[in-house]
């Protein structure tokens, strides 16, 4: 574990898929980034939090190739992105996929067009680039949609055809930038499981800038806080998550988590429950949990609680949602 000045990210022993030593980046009179070092390990998954403005946008840019810094080292994959060629880094960057939180699709393209887009502009032949497209959507469970346009899809699917574009190229290193801050706690874990789940099939190094502590929780291997610009603590997610050294970290895990008293055995999950979910609320109980914090929101016009609930440890996050729905948990569904 490592506090206040951190002199490498983590201990790699199977080399690091990007590295950063010594990076500062300035806007103006601002330091968005000061002398950031930091190596992620290849093929983890590793999360970037910081609260807003710490840097972590401005570091993604980096790592994409979209700007570069004012001084510092920058590698990926062993190559110093800072003396590339012009050849040699678009080359680099078709190896970096890129998942925006807004999803960037482009209106008057179908989703196969849009996923085809950073082929079309290596060059690659409309055939050949569709049928990679289509090959792309296939993998992120949207076979059946790829000839919709973005307004004829959801928030999740909009996102799932942003992961197919950025898979699109075959990149070993993917980013994403708060991929599912603009998503509902359950679309949002299901965007999160395919990104897992992607990154572990294709052996990807994957970084997941978010201020989302549930995504932490759920879904990364390592951690790196920044705060002002500068990295303040990291290490691999359970270290982080049950000893934060520093006070922005303890901020941050304990800013996103409802105040409350735990009994033995109990974990906390969060959920999406319809706004009249009294019958939900039935099935918590029989599940032996209970709501300890729920507020009304509004997404896609229909009324819904986010709760946090707190619910017997072996109960999976799966099952949880399937059992609230009224549905068998998963285990079940599958044996029957
Ligand atoms: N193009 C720019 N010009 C001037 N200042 C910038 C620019 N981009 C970022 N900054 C500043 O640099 C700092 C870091 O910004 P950055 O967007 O990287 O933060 P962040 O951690 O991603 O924040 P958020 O969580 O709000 O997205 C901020 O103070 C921001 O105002």
């Amino acid at each position: 574990m490592t506090t206040a000045t951190p002199p490498a990210l983590f201990s790699v022993s199977s080399g690091a898929a990007l590295e950063l030593r010594g990076v500062t980046k300035r806007f103006g009179t601002h330091t968005a980034l000061q002398d950031l070092t930091l190596s992620v390990p290849r093929g983890s998954r590793t999360g970037i939090i910081g609260r807003s403005g710490a840097g972590k946008s401005t570091l993604v840019r980096l790592l994409s190739g979209l700007d570069t810094p004012d001084s510092g080292e920058l590698h990926l994959g062993g190559e110093n992105l800072l003396t590339l060629t012009p050849a040699q880094r678009r080359a680099r960057q078709a190896r970096t996929g890129l998942v925006f939180q807004h999803f960037n699709l482009l209106a008057q393209r179908t989703a196969a067009q849009n996923v085809a887009l950073p082929l079309e502009f290596a060059g690659v032949p409309m055939a050949r680039r569709l049928a990679l497209a289509r090959e792309s959507l296939a993998q992120v469970g949207l076979t059946d949609l790829a000839d919709r346009y973005p307004a004829q899809l959801s928030g999740g699917q909009k996102q799932r055809v942003g992961i197919a574009r950025a898979l699109v190229t075959g990149p070993d290193l993917l980013l994403a930038d708060e991929a599912t801050s603009a998503l509902d706690p359950e679309t949002s874990a299901g965007i999160l499981k395919l990104l897992t789940q992607l990154q572990q099939e294709r052996d990807l190094t994957l970084v997941i800038v978010t201020h989302q502590m549930e995504v932490i929780r759920s879904s990364v291997t390592h951690v790196a806080v920044l705060d002002h610009g500068r990295l303040v603590e990291s290490g691999e997610t359970g270290q982080v998550l049950s000893d934060p050294q520093h006070a922005t970290t303890r901020a941050l895990l304990g800013a996103h988590l409802p105040q409350v008293q735990l009994a033995e055995g109990e974990t906390l999950q969060q959920v999406t429950l319809p706004a009249l979910y009294a019958a939900a609320l039935g099935r918590l109980a029989d599940l032996g949990g209970r709501v300890v914090e729920a507020q009304t929101s509004v997404t896609g016009g229909r009324e819904q609680v986010l709760a946090w609930v707190a619910v017997p440890q072996q109960l999976d996050a799966d099952e949880l949602r399937a059992r609230l729905r009224g549905q068998p948990g998963p285990e079940r569904a599958v044996s029957a």
